[in-house]
């Protein structure tokens, strides 16, 4: 059975930090209350806000509720834009975090205002470090989330969203929704000295990554891994084990569940489906780990070039060639 080590975090105040977040999606008043003391981070048209920092790093500019306000004023905004803020976490210091898109006003003079910028959340994503990246892009999923969901699917009728944007409910038929993300399989195949890897046309040049593929409706992850390898690059798995996973924002919300497999040695011929990738093929551990310690740059990319750290990608491929490295 497999373990994942998560931290050595305090127990009882990440208990009471998660039951703190859960009362506030519960309690439309403890929500509004909570975000009058909060950390705001700020979005325009889904665009995260960012600042410099001394170290001339980036980091998300994380605003009081009564910075907001001011803004707002300054601006002659209505102050009930403040009322569709999003709940997205607590704080390890107790304090409510909140994200708001501030779309209907001027973007530069928003900027002018918080000393800042709006960057779009594939740039921002990879300016950003730690848990940082992940929040920010929780915030854009859940924003965009609501921007998409003013209507029930089922009545066509306004939903209503609770204060700390939860769930949605259709005013007509009180159907509750909820923000929903795509299940998504993400697999390093091996066949125990090499592994594939694949493009798309899309990817940056060089770019090679880990196959990929949305769940079906009805699959476990095991048949959905199996379907993708088989459909993408003709291979068949043999077994499977569970890596991690990951919230990806791109481009809508999926929800990522990396695995690492084994194909036999003697059946590593691939069929690769010219339709999803441009290109796939099997890679020693030493180009990989060459590649691993390239460091992107402009001009003339390098043979292979692999998907930053904070793709689940990134790190699949790291941990294969911690394993190579250990039994060989
Ligand atoms: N974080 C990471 O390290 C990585 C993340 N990814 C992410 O994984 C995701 C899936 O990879 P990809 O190889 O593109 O997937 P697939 O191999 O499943 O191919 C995409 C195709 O699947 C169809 N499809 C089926 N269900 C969905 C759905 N719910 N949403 C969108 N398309 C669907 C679409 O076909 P049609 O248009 O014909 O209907 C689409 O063109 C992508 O969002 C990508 O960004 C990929 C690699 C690395
Ligand atoms: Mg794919």
């Amino acid at each position: 059975m497999l373990k994942v080590l998560l931290s050595t975090r305090k127990c009882s105040s990440f208990v009471s930090r998660m039951r703190y977040v859960d009362r506030l999606k519960q309690d439309d008043d403890a929500c509004s209350a909570a975000l009058q003391t909060g950390r705001m981070f700020l979005f325009h048209r889904l665009n995260p806000l960012l600042q410099n920092t001394e170290r001339g790093t980036f980091r998300p500019a994380t605003l009081t509720c009564s910075d907001v306000q001011s803004v707002l004023e300054n601006l002659g905004a209505d102050g009930s834009l403040l009322k569709e803020s999003v709940l997205i976490g607590c704080s390890e210091q107790n304090q409510a975090e909140f994200c708001l898109d501030v779309g209907r006003l001027d973007q530069a003079a928003v900027e002018e205002m918080v000393t800042g910028s709006f960057v779009d959340l594939r740039k921002s994503f990879f300016l950003l470090s730690g848990a940082e990246a992940p929040l920010v892009a929780k915030g854009q999923a859940l924003l965009r989330w609501h921007q998409t969901s003013g209507f029930s699917s089922a009545t066509g009728q306004p939903t209503r969203r609770n204060q700390a944007g939860s769930q949605r409910v259709c005013s007509s038929s009180g159907i509750i929704s909820y923000p929903t993300m795509c299940p998504v399989v993400i697999v390093l195949v091996s066949d125990g000295t090499r592994c594939v890897l694949g493009r798309q046309a899309a990817f940056p040049r060089g770019m090679y990554s880990a196959l990929a593929g949305f769940c079906d409706m009805g699959e476990s992850l095991e048949e959905a891994l199996c379907r993708e390898v088989a459909e993408e690059v003709g291979l068949e798995v043999l077994s499977v084990s569970y890596s991690s996973s990951q919230h990806w924002p791109f481009p809508h919300s999926s929800f990522m569940l990396g695995c690492h497999a084994s194909v036999s040695p003697a059946h590593t011929q691939l069929i690769v489906d010219r339709s999803e990738l441009e290109d796939a093929r099997w890679f020693s551990l030493q180009e990989v780990m060459s590649a691993l310690q390239v460091k992107p740059r402009r001009g003339d990319p390098p043979p292979l070039w692999l998907p930053p750290k904070h793709a689940i990608a990134h790190r699949l491929i790291t941990e294969w060639t911690q394993l190579m490295q250990t039994v060989s």
